[in-house]
């Protein structure tokens, strides 16, 4: 177990994936309400079909689709349909085949009024049939990418990351090679997704950013990137890890800038952009962050990669090193840009007649 510190609030530096939703709640009403048609749907199919893309275990799922569904039905009352009018509502719940949806299936609510369905298999590739879905939402799941792109692992390359474990702080051209795997990424999940939408349907994406024009190393989440970083590296001086395994070690994941973000979307071509904004992450009216937690969450998310790398035994070692030291990261962390570090992406499937 991590000791717990006594470390002072910090202020909000770090939001929590639930208070986010609640914000994104207000978010997904108001594009639901203003922008949403239902008569595309109408045509195509008896059910409203919602996929919450890397769902998890639950439970933000279960809100995040649940506020889908009360504003979607507020939707159809207020263009003056009948309730007895208002579609059924299917959920299909996507995650990777590892993912546990036992715990999922187990916490769903009786008295739930959607069907459910779980759906294994990588966002990255096509999971539904053509024209079969009228709601995508997915939450702090796009920043995974599918592979660490091969070059940060070749020795030979100059975008060998060597003594880093992710491209904070990182030479520009291992920057370069994490943002094009992202693109390519993206560019997979938004083909598949532009199949399986029907036209007129709309996309929900929620995932970390950057500002454009800054520096991954001056967002909070480099900034513990970097000191994550460097507990391993000393684990590795002091032989409890091989430096070879922290080279070739690489947190699989990218933080897109909103003008990046646009360009992808763009250059797919069949979805219009109908809201994009980056969050201030003070939005959380729980206005307190505390090392502990800090390290909390960012075990909570990192855990599994790195037992993955480096074997189970060394967990507790390095998260206990990276609260000790967290003193010594406040700084940065307090300076860091914290304005814009989490992006809202609202998409529609284009019509094409
Ligand atoms: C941080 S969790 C987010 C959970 C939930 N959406 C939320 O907002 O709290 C990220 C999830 O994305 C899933 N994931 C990552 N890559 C994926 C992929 N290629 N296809 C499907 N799910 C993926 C992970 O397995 C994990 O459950
Ligand atoms: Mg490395």
């Amino acid at each position: 177990m991590l000791k717990s510190l006594k470390m002072g609030v910090l202020p909000t530096i770090h939001c929590r994936q639930r208070s986010y939703a609640e914000y994104i709640k207000e978010v997904i009403d108001e594009t639901i309400m203003e922008k949403l048609e239902i008569q595309p749907f109408l045509s195509a199919s008896k059910a409203f079909c919602i996929a919450d893309m890397g769902c998890s275990v639950g439970p933000n799922t279960f809100y995040s689709v649940q506020n889908i569904l009360d504003a979607v039905e507020k939707k159809f009352i207020s263009e003056g349909f009948a309730p007895d009018q208002i579609p059924q509502f299917q959920v299909f719940f996507n995650d990777l085949p590892f993912n546990d949806f036992n715990t999922l299936f187990k916490s769903l609510h009786p008295e739930k009024r959607y069907f459910s369905a779980g759906v294994p298999g990588s966002f990255h590739g096509r999971l539904f049939p053509d024209s079969s879905l009228h709601f995508v939402h997915s939450s702090y799941s796009l920043q995974w990418l599918s592979e660490v792109p091969p070059e940060v692992l070749d020795k030979d390359s100059p975008a060998w990351n060597q003594g880093r474990i992710h491209y904070t702080n990182a030479p520009e051209v291992v920057v370069e090679a994490f943002a094009a795997q992202f693109a390519k990424d993206l560019g997979m999940f938004l083909d598949a997704r532009e199949k399986e939408l029907v036209e007129g349907s709309m996309m929900v994406l929620i995932l970390p950013s950057s500002p454009d024009g800054i520096p991954f190393s001056d967002v909070p989440t480099g900034v513990l990137f970097n000191h994550l970083g460097s507990c391993l590296v000393d684990l590795a001086k002091e032989g409890l890890v091989s430096e070879a395994l922290v080279d070739s070690f690489n947190i699989p994941m990218y933080s897109v800038t909103p003008r990046e973000m646009r360009q992808l979307v763009e250059r797919n071509g069949c979805f219009s952009i109908e809201r994009m904004e980056l969050a201030d992450c003070r939005t959380d009216p729980d206005n307190t962050v505390t090392g502990y937690s800090i390290a909390m969450h960012f075990r909570a998310g990192l855990e599994g990669v790195i037992k993955r790398h480096f074997g189970a035994e060394i967990i507790n070692e390095l998260f206990e090193r990276f609260l000790e030291r967290m003193d010594d990261v406040i700084p940065s962390l307090l300076s860091s840009n914290a304005e814009g570090s989490q992006l809202t992406v609202i998409l529609k499937r284009k019509c094409y007649h």
